[in-house]
């Protein structure tokens, strides 16, 4: 994003600074998620995670159709406020909160905007100069009132030993706990929080989202996760840190499902001086994309692609999985600064709800339709071509209490022979009208 410019007020945000400045905020972000800190605030994700759980409550009493990403989003953004400034903001039970909202309308890049300015280069000092932002302005601002409040209360020095986020970067900028590094300054503070809290929802929600329809619509593998639960945690005990990272099952399903869906569709790198790699010469300046979601579906990598199948990244087969061919997180020293953050959180949710519920697909569920995922219909994936994102979609499916699913063997081999006729016919009718047109 740095080279394209506009960044309007978050222009030194840790993923858009670049060489000298972008090595001093990265330096003093990384201890911040090391898994020490990381399980530090494990407890804070718990609480949100137990909320989720009993928020889906009344919608499996009632047999109710969900929208799922209506629970997920509030999830991921309560725990990121939180994680951040010690805030429960509570959307998950004020789901139209104005947070959620500016939350992802701070990424909705105007495509026009990122036309004209890949086109029409030159005009990019005009259009500074205009104040134009590819980042929404109205979300900035609000979420600057909301940050400038907070970090207001925190200028009292009893405040200090607060072990969130935001006290740890105002901490930077003391010269007795920080001696290495040169602090962030106070605009560098907002731009990281906003960063992490907006950019972290929207990650967070999209592969929480695709977990779901990915076992809504494979429930022998949802099944199989679940007796890996319920032997890690028996009768619904509680979740512990150290036993969710090490379930081998569910990062089995976790890698398969960001295989499939990895929010960042493509990397960008730009080339710091001229290079020859193969033959081919890269000029100094220019972009080169490393384009993710082909590379994570190329039959020459991963036999039968479209299918999933977390055997893939089981023990013995994720040794032939071949150097930079599974990239959901980047790579390189830019890769995300928050991916064990990212992955512990979504797990812990996971786990929490696999733990009580199951999904499983109703009439109102979109399927993707291989091979081409984007091909018609309302979707279940969104392509954000200006940002390379991908995203969920509204996500609709059913939440079931697990009691009735696991009454007895016989009675968990018809309710998943009940969901495996439908998935099948849905695929089906879902073709029939594809190839109609
Ligand atoms: C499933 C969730 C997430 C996914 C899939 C994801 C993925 C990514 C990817 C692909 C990149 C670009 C890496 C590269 O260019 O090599 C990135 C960068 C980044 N991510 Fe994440 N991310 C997730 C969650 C988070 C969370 C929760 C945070 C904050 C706590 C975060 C903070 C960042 C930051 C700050 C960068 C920029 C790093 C830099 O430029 O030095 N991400 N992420």
């Amino acid at each position: 994003m740095g080279r394209l410019r506009l960044n309007g007020d978050l222009y030194d945000a840790v993923s858009i600074v670049e060489d000298d400045q972008w090595r001093r905020i990265r330096n003093i972000f990384s201890p911040l998620f090391t898994s020490g800190r990381v399980k530090e605030m494990f407890s804070t994700m718990k609480h949100h995670s137990h909320k989720l759980t009993c928020s889906l409550q009344s919608k499996a009493q009632n047999g109710e159709v969900v929208n799922i990403k209506e629970f997920l989003g509030p999830y991921s953004i309560d725990v990121m406020v939180s994680c951040t400034f010690s805030v429960d903001m509570d959307t998950i039970n004020n789901p139209s909160s104005a947070l959620i909202t500016h939350a992802s309308k701070l990424f909705k890049i105007p495509t026009r905007l990122f036309i004209l300015q890949g086109f029409f280069p030159f005009l990019l000092p005009l259009l500074e100069l205009m104040d134009v932002s590819f980042f929404s302005k109205s979300s900035t601002a609000y979420f600057k009132t909301i940050f400038d409040k907070i970090k207001a209360e925190r200028s009292d020095s009893s405040k200090k030993n607060v072990r969130d986020i935001l006290q740890y970067m105002i901490n930077s900028q003391n010269p007795e706990t920080n001696k290495l590094n040169q602090g962030l300054t106070d605009h560098e503070i907002f731009s990281q929080a906003a960063m992490f809290v907006m950019s972290g929802y929207e990650s967070n929600t999209t592969t929480l989202v695709f977990l779901a329809y990915c076992l809504a619509t494979n429930p022998d593998v949802m099944i199989r996760l679940q007796e890996e639960i319920d032997s890690t945690f028996p009768n619904k005990g509680p979740i512990q840190y150290e036993a969710l990272v090490q379930m081998e099952y569910l990062d089995c399903v976790f890698n398969e499902c960001v295989r499939l869906y990895p929010s960042s569709a493509r990397l960008e790198r730009m080339s710091k001086e001229s290079v020859k790699i193969n033959g081919i010469t890269i000029p100094k300046d220019m972009i080169v994309t490393v384009p993710v979601y082909a590379l994570h579906r190329d039959p020459e990598l991963w036999p039968e692609p479209e299918t999933f199948n977390p055997d893939r990244f089981s023990k013995e087969s994720k040794q032939h999985i071949k150097p930079y061919s599974f990239l959901p997180f980047g790579v390189g020293p830019r890769n995300c600064v928050g991916i064990r953050f990212a992955t512990v959180m979504i797990k812990l949710a996971l786990v929490e709800i696999l733990q009580n519920y199951s999904f499983s697909v109703c009439k109102e569920t979109e399927f993707v339709c291989p091979p081409d995922p984007f091909a018609d219909g309302p979707r279940v994936v969104r392509w954000a071509s200006s940002t390379n994102q991908i995203k969920a979609a509204d996500t609709f499916c059913h939440i079931r209490r697990r009691e009735v699913q696991l009454g007895s063997d016989d009675m968990r081999l018809n309710v998943y022979l009940q969901d495996f006729a439908m998935i099948t016919r849905m695929l089906l009718e879902k073709k029939n009208r594809h190839y109609q047109k």
